[in-house]
């Protein structure tokens, strides 16, 4: 199933990126046959939509199928698992078994998994290296969250972080957005299609223009956020060190109708496996056979965003944390 997703985000992604195709950007080239030079892209096209089927249909039809033999386990797909009454299970797919034979809802919930796996597959991966990156480089960064997290869980590591904690780390939940801000996963967002003529700075933009917000700019608008390439989770905080708010924070996610529909569950995994890893690991530029610390270099990738590949040590703080997470895996589900 995971190559089944990556296999089509690889295609997404590609599909994605301005100008990546010519067809894109001069439409007559469609009616070109394939076995001309330069129409190769009709078989990629072929392929990708082929993947893109393979995500629809093989998770669906697994799903379908454990539901028929009342052997499901609770996931997406399988949204209220209620057992009992003379009805079997109820969920997102039962549902549409009993809708067999409508096949515009079946399309939307097998779109609806999808993207819901297939969006997040990537993207917060993306963040969460690019933190781990930040930690690397910026140990007063990593001490002053630790400290946070020290003074709301203790040293004794009896629990791990949860979502409870989170409005008292006002310092942690900066930290997520200096992430976020700092590497935007979609860089370039998806592109939009003006739905009316519209202009911009004198520029006239015509109904049905396909155009591409540049979020990574806007994360690094000096005027917004000064010193905008370093890595400042303050910057996101008031005199009283409290987190603030503006009407950009959500720039990473998007804009307007199609804003990315992730977002809060996006936040709240990257929250989670950031406060995780600060209380129970260290994070350190590693160092080479004569001691001397590797400098990772900056540098981001991508039309998903991924810092390019870096060395560092990450290490347990204690041996009760080793011993919490220890505990947690082998006995948590
Ligand atoms: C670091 C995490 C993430 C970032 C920064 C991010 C960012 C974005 C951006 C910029 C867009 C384009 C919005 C636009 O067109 O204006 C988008 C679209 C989308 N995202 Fe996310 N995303 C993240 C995680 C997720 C997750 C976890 C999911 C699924 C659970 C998800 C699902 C989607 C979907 C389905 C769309 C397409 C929406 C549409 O075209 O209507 N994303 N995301």
């Amino acid at each position: 199933m995971v190559k089944i997703a990556e296999q089509a985000m690889e295609g997404f992604a590609l599909a994605s990126e301005p100008s990546a195709f010519m067809v894109d950007n001069f439409p007559f080239l469609k009616h070109m046959p394939e076995w001309l030079p330069g129409g190769g892209f009709k078989k990629k096209a072929r392929e990708m939509f082929e993947d893109r089927e393979r995500l629809y249909e093989v998770p669906f039809k697994f799903v379908r199928e454990q539901i028929e033999s009342q052997l499901a386990r609770r996931c997406f797909l399988l949204l209220t698992p209620v057992i009992g009454k003379g009805q079997g299970l109820r969920s997102f797919v039962s549902a549409s078994l009993e809708t067999r034979g409508d096949p515009e809802r079946e399309e939307l919930i097998k779109a609806a998994a999808a993207s819901l796996y297939s969006g997040g597959i990537d993207t917060t991966p993306s963040s969460l290296s690019a933190f781990v990156l930040a930690m690397a480089l910026h140990p007063h960064v990593q001490a002053r969250a630790q400290a946070e997290l020290n003074k709301v869980l203790g040293l004794s590591f009896e629990r791990l972080p949860c979502f409870a904690d989170r409005p008292k780390m006002p310092y942690i939940n900066a930290v997520v957005r200096e992430i976020l801000r700092w590497n935007p996963a979609v860089p370039l967002g998806l592109a939009h299609r003006l739905a009316s003529d519209d202009s911009y700075r004198g520029y006239f933009l015509p109904e049905g223009l396909v155009v591409w917000a540049n979020i990574w700019t806007m994360t690094r608008d000096q005027g917004l956020y000064p010193s905008p390439d370093i890595f400042d989770p303050e910057r996101f905080l008031d005199d009283e060190g409290n987190l603030g708010s503006s009407g950009t924070d959500n720039i990473p996610f998007g804009f307007g109708r199609r804003i990315c529909p992730g977002l809060y569950f996006a936040e709240n995994s990257i929250w989670i496996a950031v406060a995780t890893i600060l209380y129970c690991f260290e994070i350190k530029k590693t160092k080479d056979a004569n001691g001397v610390e590797i400098e990772p270099v900056v540098d981001f990738d991508g039309f998903v965003s991924h810092p390019k590949p870096f060395k560092c040590d990450i290490k347990p703080r204690l041996e009760a944390a080793k011993a919490l997470l220890h505990e947690k895996i082998t006995h948590d589900e």
